[in-house]
């Protein structure tokens, strides 16, 4: 039999590429089969090697919001490349898409958009705060400040750093099953593709290191409280993902992010709320928007130190940022003695794209991302439960994804307690029917702008059939 097209693409790969793949999670590890190779990207689909097209719900991991080649982001790029694909110094353009950021998260998002105040959007997973009631205080801008680098985890890494020089102390504290990329401290139990190969770290990472994280289940403000009653006053930050969204989508339980800024205060350290994946896909201010918007007026706000920013602010093209208090900030070099460099930061191609994209990302693009995650979530739930499949719905926002328990996960155990061996079958009738979806019960799915009646069609004609193929699956 001939080798298809697809086929022969990859073990074209493997001989020069590990796994033939350029980061694990695009592998097929956990579904089986054979990844796909894309030649291009338009709208709502993707298309592969052998011209099948995709309805996409990977959108490249988060960044197309506006769904792919968006006429308005391509047109910035094309414009900026005629212009120079790289200086190696400061643009104008860095300083507009600072002040595209600072503008939108200040005061919640109510600014920035221009209109449209904090909006309703239910954040899913029960977080919704105590009542709600009218607006919330005016607080500091969280973003006072920006650095642009290239890539979530320069972001993370730097914010890392920057925490430890600015605290002169050394532990960190994460979640399990969080990813904030793959800097050597934040391997331990994370989330993403090491979820999916279920490594519980990596190798190479060194036992020093390893040593000043300390790994905490996820939502459980008790086991915060004792690490700091333990350790509070040489710990240098709390990192945590905005929303879970590396172990499927598990929302914060309400008051938990609020809670995590307190206790980090109390002791001296800082918290940095990671909104690469969040940030800009689950509203106009990202995640710290939305549920700082719904914070009682009274109640204290949460007060993150830093936060992170990816896949969104760059549009596609690789750009990250790290942001927060001025006098943090300000500890980097050339001011302060933390020292982080790039070549290619702020690179002017992908800061075009990241204006384009924020540009374009106005209060409509988000009610219909919202609304369309309502409708996929809900369409893939009913289908599920003709089949009979026990699953939870998990939101965050417009993140969401399915986990094979009767009650929602609200850590990495009890995610990891799922019966995950649902989601192959599902994965694999879905993409036979022309569905892309993360190939992994362990990632979120991620909507665009540009789903519409097509390929939502698409989408909801597929379910059946891969619904009945999550029943028939055993154990192994
Ligand atoms: C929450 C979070 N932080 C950090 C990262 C790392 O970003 P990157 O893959 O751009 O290095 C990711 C995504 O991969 C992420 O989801
Ligand atoms: N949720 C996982 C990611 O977004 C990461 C993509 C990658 O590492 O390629």
């Amino acid at each position: 039999m001939n080798a298809s097209a697809n086929d022969t693409q990859f073990a074209r790969a493997r001989q020069s590429i590990p796994g033939g793949v350029n980061s694990p999670v695009r592998a097929f590890g956990s579904v089986g089969g054979t990844p796909r190779f894309m030649v291009s990207a338009q709208g709502a689909y993707v298309t592969d090697v052998e011209g099948h097209r995709y309805a996409d719900l990977v959108n490249s991991w988060g960044p197309a919001i506006l769904g792919h080649a968006h006429p308005a982001v391509v047109a910035a790029v094309q414009e900026a490349a005629a212009r120079g694909l790289s200086f190696g110094a400061s643009t104008p353009g860095e300083t507009e898409l600072a002040e595209l950021v600072r503008g939108r998260v200040n005061n919640h998002g109510r600014e920035g958009l221009g209109s449209g105040g904090p909006g309703g959007v239910g954040l899913g997973g029960g977080v919704r705060s105590d009542g709600a009631v009218g607006l919330p205080k005016e607080t500091r801008n969280p973003v006072e400040k920006i650095r642009l680098v290239s890539t979530g985890t320069e972001a993370t890494m730097t914010a890392i750093r920057l925490a430890r020089g600015f605290t002169g102390r050394e532990l960190l504290i994460k979640f399990a099953g969080h990813y904030h990329g793959h800097s050597d401290a934040l391997l331990a139990e994370a989330g993403s593709g090491l979820a999916t190969l279920a490594m519980p770290g990596s190798a190479g990472v060194t036992a020093a290191t390893a040593a000043q994280t300390l790994v905490l289940p996820y939502n459980d403000l008790d086991a915060v409280r004792l690490a700091f009653e333990e350790h509070g006053h040489n710990v240098a930050a709390i990192i945590v993902e905005a929303a879970a969204a590396n172990m499927g989508v598990v929302a914060p339980a309400r008051g938990f992010n609020r809670a995590l800024s307190q206790i980090a205060h109390e002791f001296g350290a800082l918290l940095i709320i990671d909104e690469v994946l969040t940030g800009f896909r689950v509203g106009p201010a990202g995640w710290w928007g939305l549920e700082s918007s719904l914070v009682v007026p009274d109640g204290g706000g949460w007060e993150p130190d830093l936060i992170t920013y990816g896949k969104v602010i760059g549009g596609g093209l690789p750009l990250a940022a790290l942001g927060g208090r001025a006098d943090v900030m300000d500890f980097l070099a050339p001011l302060g003695p933390v020292y982080q460099a790039g070549t290619l930061s702020g690179n002017p191609v992908a800061v075009a794209a990241g204006i384009a994209t924020l540009r374009a990302a106005d209060r409509s693009v988000y009610d219909r991302l919202d609304a369309t995650a309502d409708t996929i979530a809900s369409e893939v739930s009913a289908a599920l439960s003709t089949e009979g499949v026990e699953h939870v719905v998990q939101r965050a926002g417009n993140l969401f994804s399915f986990a094979f328990t009767a009650e929602p996960p609200r850590t990495y155990d009890q995610v990891r307690a799922q019966q995950a061996f649902r989601y192959p079958p599902f994965f694999h009738a879905m993409l036979d029917a022309g569905v892309s979806l993360p190939p992994s019960v362990f990632e979120a799915w991620f909507v665009s702008a540009a789903h519409n009646g097509e390929s939502l069609g698409q989408i909801v004609a597929a379910l059946p059939a891969a619904a009945k193929a999550a029943a028939a699956a055993s154990a192994p």
